[in-house]
């Protein structure tokens, strides 16, 4: 533990609350010109707005529109609630999505057959030029709804290494059921639900250990097909993510844009190299006497470790080289693996 942490973390809260603080007071300012300025019915019908934005919008709800003068200021309680809600924003909807990005480059590493496919789709939807990608999806962003296979490849990936979780505060009276009948309170309890044991429970998923893409494919009545209420990456209910739309085209466009641009490999060979040589004496000693820390989780040297979400172990050192210009998946022709029928 660091004992400087509690002030670290004190100057960057201060300084992220100053920053949407800033931005807030501007949107707050553009919103208020802009109700003015329009004729009450007119007002709420507006396209797609920042988050920012709706926050103010129901500001204004709130106040009444009526109320609303051009002297109104942000009541501070607001501000604060806004301020505490950006941040979990920019938290959770950041953290997750790159460290699932870093787990779907490195299962396409461990799979080519799956790299080859996902090429092939690409080209089909975009052409063979990816650097048309850009423009093409301006265009039209929904051509992203015709790559099946790449948001399969991002759901498998987020059954393989679901990076958040969920805690509960338990209720007088509510108990679970154990797997032999038993009745357990949740009274004075937090209960957390294990994402990552229920997506890789070979007694709820066919073939659970294995990164099969194919499975968000299939139809009902094929073995690999989800079992209800077992997939909760982003969790389900009422609570369940607010962002996980959003982040799952985010993860579709940014593997769009880079897979037939780029190849990435790990590189934890490499890594280790350099750290066993630049390791203290300690360090040393514990290794030969083989107390050295763990390199592996089931013959995972990319395992998941808790850093607010989870992310690949040592933050995944990789080695990222770029394609020929044109070259698409053509040049890694790789029978499927799978073996599945579709
Ligand atoms: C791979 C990406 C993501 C994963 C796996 C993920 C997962 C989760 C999970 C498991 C929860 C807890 C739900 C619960 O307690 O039942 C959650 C909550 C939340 N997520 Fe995400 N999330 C992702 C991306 C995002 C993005 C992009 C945003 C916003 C831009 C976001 C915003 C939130 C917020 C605000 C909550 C709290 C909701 C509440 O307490 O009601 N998340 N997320």
């Amino acid at each position: 533990m660091n004992p400087l942490r509690p002030i670290i973390q004190s100057y960057h809260g201060k300084v992220l609350r100053r920053y949407i603080r800033k931005d807030l007071n501007a949107r707050f300012a553009e919103v208020k010109k802009k109700r003015f300025s329009l004729s009450p019915p007119d007002v709420g019908t507006k396209g797609p707005s920042s988050a920012i934005s709706l926050a103010i919008d129901a500001f204004f709800q709130e106040k009444k529109i009526e109320e609303v003068s051009e002297t109104t200021e942000l009541n501070e309680d607001f501000a604060a609630t806004v301020s505490h809600q950006i941040r979990l924003f920019l938290f959770a909807g950041t953290d997750t999505t790159s460290s699932t990005l870093a787990f779907v480059y490195h299962l396409l590493a461990k799979h080519p057959e799956v790299v080859f496919r996902l090429r092939e789709e690409h080209d089909q939807v975009f052409g063979p030029d990816p650097s048309s990608v850009s423009s093409l999806l301006k265009a039209k962003p929904t051509l992203i709804n015709q790559c099946l296979y790449t948001l399969a490849v991002i759901k498998e990936t987020l059954r393989i290494y679901p990076p958040a979780t969920n805690l509960r505060q338990g209720i007088t009276g509510v108990s679970l059921p154990a797997l032999n009948g038993q009745l357990l309170p949740t009274e004075g309890l937090f209960i957390i639900i294990n994402h990552q044991a229920i997506h890789q429970n070979p007694r709820v998923w066919k073939r659970a250990n294995e990164f099969l893409p194919e499975r968000w494919l299939v139809s009902s009545d094929h073995e690999l097909y989800p079992p209800a209420g077992a997939y909760r990456p982003f969790d389900i209910g009422s609570r369940a993510c607010i962002g996980q739309t959003l982040s799952l085209i985010e993860m579709r466009i940014a593997l769009i844009m880079t897979c037939r641009t780029f190849d990435s490999k790990p590189a934890y060979d490499e890594w280790d190299r350099i750290r066993a040589r630049n390791a203290g004496w300690w360090t040393k000693i514990d290794g030969m006497l083989g107390f050295g820390v763990m390199n592996e989780v089931r013959g995972d040297r990319a395992y998941q470790t808790e850093k607010a979400g989870t992310h690949p172990s040592d933050g995944y050192p990789c080695r990222v080289s770029l394609l020929g210009c044109g070259l698409s998946g053509k040049k890694y022709h790789i029978q499927s693996a799978s073996g599945i029928k579709r």
